[in-house]
């Protein structure tokens, strides 16, 4: 699903108007009548709805809800900010269409007024901005926003397209917004939601059809998109009958060091069950014994140089043409100077794209000329630590968005960032968000999981673009399946890992 900006979205609302019989005044009704449809199937009999407005389109919607709530029975009350007189003439419209209705339902506030007394049963409705915001809250409507979140344990909020005074593009990191339960948005994602620092602004997003023409939305080019299902059916390809174990790739995983030879484990029984068909674990000797008997279909090749690996380039060949389709290195490895001397070996033999996380990010974040030599689209899995150390700090989502892809952009790397919506950000400068996974996958491990499912994707002959996007995806999934099955607490990286299958099912299924 693309991610469109504030200014493609008012396109998208002209292009409809322009191309279609409806009318603008039309569209704010569509646009409430799924509002209401939500908040009734939702909240449902019992609960009174009260509805702050603001003076744009916004407070149009939000007028217009009061009075679709009201033909289907529900209580429900409009409070007009009377903060200018300047209203949109679709507001105008839908507050004469609300006065001609129940009596005493539209109420102005004024500036010396009091905050209103809200009952017991009473949702709060935010129709103050939308997209419409170009300054900070100041005068009655900061003090109503202020009063609005200070009853947020008492009271559910929910925001209509945006919560009021958040940007949809920008950063809001300092400004004061609603911070809304639920957020009811049109058609297509917008930046703000996506972004770790307006978690608690934005709340659970919900995505709601207005009707908007299928051409601007489907011909418009985006920089952003959230991974849907759709995407994820285009890139997922089936096995074929006739495969054999050498149709899908001879993946090597660099990993693992003395005390650490559990996330050697973790990501080598992701890579098989990603679907690998040959995989080589390359651990120091501690390790061997551990790999053999705990992942038995994997290889292993063992390093005499003491607690960690030292010598895992010789592994290749020379010219950096061997047997392994893709290499992964990281998880667990350790970042003696042994280490990091040989991982530079490495990158100067193998030129394929490889997976990079962890200890080899740390790496890369202590020898930044390295990243010169990581082969052209290799897959980068920084979470956020990892990632200061090595691109440095950001004062705000947005600023360490640009600093992601543009670092993607010049190192020709696919980078993803890790997160509630992890990020991906590819050489064309493309970002795509991630939208599966939960707080159960906070865990030790789970990080060496999507290690191993990438480098089994990429093994298998996937685009590097494609296996992000697809691993990504499935981890999140199987960590959401594991979560269902065992609860987001008991959830650990091993579970992750046993949930990779009904994830594909899924996927498959649904083809
Ligand atoms: N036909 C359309 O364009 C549709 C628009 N829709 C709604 O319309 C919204 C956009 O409406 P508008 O463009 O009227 O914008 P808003 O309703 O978000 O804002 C209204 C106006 O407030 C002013 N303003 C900005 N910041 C302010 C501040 N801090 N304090 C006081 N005033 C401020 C601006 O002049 C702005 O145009 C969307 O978010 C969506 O909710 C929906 O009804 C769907 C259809
Ligand atoms: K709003």
């Amino acid at each position: 699903m693309k991610i469109f900006t504030a200014d493609q979205v008012r396109a998208a609302d002209a292009y409809t108007i322009e191309h279609t019989p409806i009318t603008s005044l039309r569209l704010m009704e569509k646009a409430a009548t799924q509002c209401t449809q939500w908040l009734i199937g939702r909240y449902g009999a019992g609960h009174s709805f009260h509805i702050f407005c603001g003076a744009g389109n916004n407070g149009g919607d939000g007028l217009a809800t009061t009075r679709l709530l009201q033909q289907h029975g529900f209580e429900a009350k409009a409070y007009l900010l009377h903060y200018t007189d300047k209203f949109s003439a679709d507001n105008r419209a839908n507050q004469a269409a609300l006065r001609g209705g129940e009596a005493a339902s539209l109420i102005m506030l004024q500036p010396e007024d009091a905050f209103p007394e809200l009952p017991t049963n009473a949702i709060i409705v935010d129709a103050l901005f939308g997209t419409g915001i170009s300054r900070p809250l100041e005068g009655l409507v900061a003090q109503t926003v202020q009063h609005i979140n200070a009853l947020q344990d008492q009271y559910p909020i929910i925001a209509i397209d945006l919560p009021s005074g958040l940007k949809a593009d920008e950063s809001s990191k300092d400004l004061l917004t609603v911070e809304a339960r639920h957020t009811l948005s049109f058609e297509v994602y917008k930046l703000a939601f996506v972004l770790p620092e307006n978690a608690a602004r934005v709340g659970e997003v919900h995505i709601l059809p207005i009707g908007l023409h299928r051409d601007y939305l489907t011909q418009t080019p985006t920089r952003y998109q959230v991974v849907d299902m759709e995407m994820i059916h285009r890139i997922y390809k089936p096995r074929l009958p006739f495969s054999h174990k050498g149709t899908y790739g001879h993946a090597l995983l660099i990993a693992g060091s003395y005390g650490k030879i559990g996330a050697a484990v973790l990501s080598a029984q992701a890579c098989l069950h990603a679907g690998v068909g040959l995989l080589t674990v390359y651990v120091p000797e501690c390790g061997y014994n551990i790999i053999q008997s705990t992942v038995p279909p994997a290889m292993c090749l063992v390093d005499d140089g003491g607690q960690q690996s030292v010598q895992f380039h010789e592994a290749v060949t020379a010219d950096g043409q061997g047997k392994y389709k893709t290499v992964a290195i990281g998880p667990g490895l350790g970042t003696s100077g042994d280490t990091a001397k040989a991982f530079e070996k490495l990158l100067q033999r193998y030129h394929d794209p490889m997976v990079i996380d962890a200890d080899a990010l740390n790496i890369l974040g202590a020898e930044r000329y390295l990243l010169e030599q990581v082969p052209k689209h290799s897959l980068l899995t920084p979470h956020p630590k990892e990632f200061e150390r090595m691109f440095g700090p950001s004062g705000n989502d947005v600023e360490r968005l640009e600093k992601l892809s543009a670092a993607a952009q010049q190192y020709s790397l696919y980078i993803l960032l890790k997160g509630r919506y992890t990020a991906i950000a590819t050489p064309e400068g493309q970002v795509y968000f991630n939208n599966t996974g939960n707080a159960g996958m906070a865990t030790g491990g789970s990080g060496d999981v999507l290690t191993g499912l990438l480098a089994g994707i990429l093994a298998q002959g996937y685009s590097p673009e494609h296996t992000m996007i697809l691993g990504v995806w499935l981890h999140g999934l199987a960590g959401d399946l594991g979560a269902a099955a065992m609860s987001q607490e008991a959830l650990t990286a091993s579970g992750i890992v046993r949930f990779i299958g009904p994830a594909y099912l899924e996927i498959a299924g649904a083809k």
